[in-house]
């Protein structure tokens, strides 16, 4: 009802507020755009969801998270794919997979922070009545 729409909708600007932060981050610039095919063309062959930031604040604007853990849940796909995608010891692997953890500790933290226990709970009974 009105109220549920009222909760979703402090929701997404939650989302966009995070998602704009990671985004703005320098660290995480290699996370803001779809890895690009043409220039990687085995991508899509070894990481089989890819995700990045972008593709995340779309997915807020069309209404796709009902809950801030399928948000968590498509940030995770972004730096779990980072780490799998480049495992080697070579120094470019290793400063993108330290920057894939940060982008996990980072969200986290402003999740602990930021997101109140009653909202969140709130958020998680209009998933389950859906
Ligand atoms: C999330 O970004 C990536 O996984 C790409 C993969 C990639 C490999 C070659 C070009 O791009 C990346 C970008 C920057 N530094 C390392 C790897």
């Amino acid at each position: 009802e009105e109220q549920e729409e009222d909760t979703l909708r402090e929701l997404r600007l939650f989302l966009r507020n995070v998602t704009e932060r990671l985004s703005q981050d320098k660290r995480f610039k290699a996370f803001t755009k779809p890895v690009d095919i043409e220039e990687v063309p085995d991508y899509i062959k070894v990481i089989r969801h890819p995700m990045d930031l972008s593709t995340i604040l779309s997915k807020v604007d069309l209404h796709k998270y009902v809950t801030v853990r399928e948000f968590v849940n498509d940030v995770d796909l972004i730096w779990k794919n980072a780490l799998e995608y480049n495992p080697d010891s070579d120094p470019s692997d290793r400063q993108i997979r330290h920057r894939a953890c940060a982008l996990k500790d980072t969200t986290h933290a402003i999740i602990r922070d930021e997101l109140d226990e009653d909202f969140n709970r709130i958020c998680e009974q209009i998933r389950e009545a859906r």
